[in-house]
């Protein structure tokens, strides 16, 4: 392992990379897909399931964490990995978008944002020094600045206005995060669906030299073929030596075209929020096990997995837990999504070594068209 920060790259095929992070907690192997481990769990799941299924990093985040059990709590306890038993790296977001979506914001200015908590209705604040102040006590590998995420559409004047701002508090959050060899803080680009702005934010952020940069501001609502027309326009003005992370995407489909476009970092709750909802994601596409048609289907999801969810359980049986709301169905398809989400990542990381990229994700999407047999 390293004592530093390192990102290489090993192999392009046109414009999908295949690289790797190098840090003192370990190896991200990328593409990669960040399970998403809001309060330091990743929901119906054990921590060593999601590092057997192949997850070299998990999400955490400032929000949930200083709200319950507290960053200094955290901190008193020996920091995130500690207290999760997490060994592995950690990224954690700044905050700014749960505040801007979960919580009651009361207050957002040049300082930072100043919101009522959605637990039991307390204020708090949070400024740029404050996220980094808290992303350090929790111990994180990767930290996120605190940005202003705002929804599309919207109108030029108010996409500009948070752009600049978060320009802003990046360097805020650059000086408050100073020099921290075995650690990162990434930038997050924004600017909306306004190209210019987008070009503005990712000279700007990467006039700061930043290890690695975030594209923030989408999946927010807008068409896929937005989002991937404003990754198409934005990431040549990326440093191509430092990893783009694309925030909160995304479906499988999302995922492939973004890795053709030069993502190199996924995050979403998808596959983990789907699998507690009885939705499992498998190579022919999504199943609904709540559907009636599963009642008596003794197959499983899919009896070439290598994962027991996907491979040992009838649908018929899943159907039964899903629909009496037994624990051990959010169990079973979490484990089955996650699972089919790395395999996903893993194939997309072969194919792009192998320099056959787009004939792999052709296959892949095929295979989602013929549709569930
Ligand atoms: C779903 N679409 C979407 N998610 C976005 C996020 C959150 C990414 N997921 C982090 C997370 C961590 C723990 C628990 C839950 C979520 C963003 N985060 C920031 N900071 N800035 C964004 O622009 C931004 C844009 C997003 N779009």
């Amino acid at each position: 392992m390293t004592d530093h920060f390192a990102f290489r790259l090993l192999a392009t095929d046109g414009r999908a990379r295949r690289g790797e992070i190098t840090m003192p907690r370990g190896t991200i192997r990328t593409p990669a897909f960040m399970p998403v481990g809001t309060g330091g769990t990743v929901k119906a799941m054990y921590l060593d399931q999601v590092r057997e299924l192949g997850a070299d990093i998990i999400l955490g985040n400032v929000y949930h964490l200083m709200l319950r059990p507290g960053a200094e709590r955290v901190a008193r306890l020996g920091g995130l990995h500690e207290f999760a038993r997490w060994p592995h790296p950690i990224l954690t977001d700044s905050g700014g978008f749960q505040v801007m979506s979960l919580a009651g914001l009361r207050k957002l200015d040049e300082t930072g944002v100043v919101f009522k908590s959605h637990i039991d209705g307390s204020e708090h604040s949070l400024t740029p020094e404050r996220s980094i102040e808290i992303q350090g006590l929790l111990d994180s590998d990767i930290q996120m600045q605190l940005d202003e995420c705002i929804r599309l559409p919207a109108e030029r004047a108010e996409i500009e206005r948070a752009m600049e701002m978060s320009l802003r508090w990046a360097e805020r959050c650059k000086v408050a995060f100073g020099d921290q060899p075995g650690k990162a803080m990434f930038g997050i680009v924004q600017g909306g669906d306004v190209v210019d702005l987008r070009l503005r934010s990712a000279e700007a952020l990467a006039a700061l030299d930043l290890k690695g940069y975030a594209i923030g501001g989408l999946a927010v609502g807008e068409p896929q073929a937005v989002m991937l027309s404003i990754l198409h326009e934005t990431l040549p003005a990326m440093p191509e030596a430092k990893p783009r992370y694309l925030m909160g995407v995304g479906t499988p489909d999302d995922i492939v075209e973004s890795v053709r476009r030069g993502i190199d970092m996924f995050d979403c709750v998808m596959p983990t929020r789907a699998g507690r909802h009885g939705l499992a994601f498998t190579r022919r596409g999504k199943v609904n096990l709540k559907n009636a048609r599963h009642a008596e289907d003794p197959r499983p999801l899919d009896e070439t997995s290598s994962c027991p969810a996907a491979r040992d359980y009838s649908r018929a049986y899943l159907h039964h837990l899903v629909r009496s709301d037994e624990q051990l169905g959010a169990m079973l398809l979490t484990w089955n999504n996650l699972a089919y989400y790395q395999s996903l990542m893993a194939d997309l990381r072969d194919a792009i070594e192998r320099g056959a990229f787009e004939s792999r994700a052709g296959a892949i999407k095929d295979e989602w068209a013929r549709g569930d047999i």
